[in-house]
């Protein structure tokens, strides 16, 4: 089901740099999760981080971007939180679309999203697709991944070079040893957004099943997305004591 509290899309002025490229760049955020693993008693993307929530600091983030036509929100059908935050934020009117698709898992709720859309966006047009709990997200961060994907062949993501050495462990529970160290040389972590044309995204998610990431299923299809150099502010706000060191970072802007 898709209720669209707004279905405008207005084609916001694009940087001349950018121009050059015909295809538009869609913003499409899965925040359909219920953030189990930081027990807090909300849906961690509606969590409050210096002020707002967490979900509307990304939002805001793509709605300044100028290079974005439009960003669609991917939220559980039984959401109770979003028009809320959509009625809080009429600056955002007209800016963002919400989709009530959300699945049982990320990927899902990705690509219902993606078909939710597809009768807005055509199959070269880019989608940068962005956790709801990166809220450390900046616009320039944004710019750096389109200006290095807009003419590749494939798409890619923002991730961050591994600086620790790495540990594989003989188990997962407290009691666990190391197994073997694991070198660190060409390991990054992945961050969001991860960019990818609508068409390619669409029949790559389509045909992998469990997927973390979009990149993942690109590659599954033999191809190798590129990796763009993100921010530890850009992390993935997962386990409680993320809560803080978020907040530092939004308090940094
Ligand atoms: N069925 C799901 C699961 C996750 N997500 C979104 O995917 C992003 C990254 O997922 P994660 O950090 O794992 O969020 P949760 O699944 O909510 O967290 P947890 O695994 O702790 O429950 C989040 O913005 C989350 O809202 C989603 O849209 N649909
Ligand atoms: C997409 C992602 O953020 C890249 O690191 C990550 O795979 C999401 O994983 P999660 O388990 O859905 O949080």
């Amino acid at each position: 089901m898709t209720v669209k509290i707004q279905s405008r899309i207005i084609n916001h002025s694009i940087p001349l740099r950018l121009c050059m490229n015909p295809s538009r760049y869609f913003a499409l955020i899965p925040a359909a999760g219920v953030g189990a693993r930081i027990g807090a008693d909300i849906p961690k993307q509606y969590m409050q981080l210096a002020g707002e929530p967490m979900l509307m600091h990304v939002l805001d983030t793509f709605a300044e971007a100028s290079a974005i036509s439009h960003v669609y929100v991917v939220v559980s059908a039984d959401d109770g939180y979003i028009a809320d935050l959509m009625a809080a934020a009429p600056h955002l009117q007209g800016r963002v679309t919400v989709l009530f698709d959300g699945g049982p898992n990320r990927r899902d709720s990705v690509l219902n999203g993606l078909q939710a859309i597809r009768e807005q966006a055509g199959d070269d047009d880019w989608v940068l697709v962005h956790d709801a709990a990166r809220p450390g997200l900046t616009c320039a961060l944004i710019e750096r991944l389109i200006v290095a994907l807009r003419d590749d062949a494939v798409g890619g993501l923002l991730a961050l070079p591994v600086v620790d050495t790495l540990k594989r462990s003989d188990k997962n529970t407290q009691d666990a040893r190391v197994a073997q160290t694991v070198a660190r040389a060409e390991l990054w972590a992945a961050q969001t957004p991860q960019m990818f044309r609508y068409g390619l995204l669409v029949r790559a998610l389509t045909l992998a099943a469990a997927v973390t990431d979009e990149a993942s299923a690109v590659e599954q299809l033999g191809l190798q997305p590129r990796l763009v150099e993100g921010s530890p502010r850009n992390f993935k706000v997962t386990l409680p004591h993320d809560v803080a060191l978020a907040e530092m970072f939004l308090k940094e802007e």
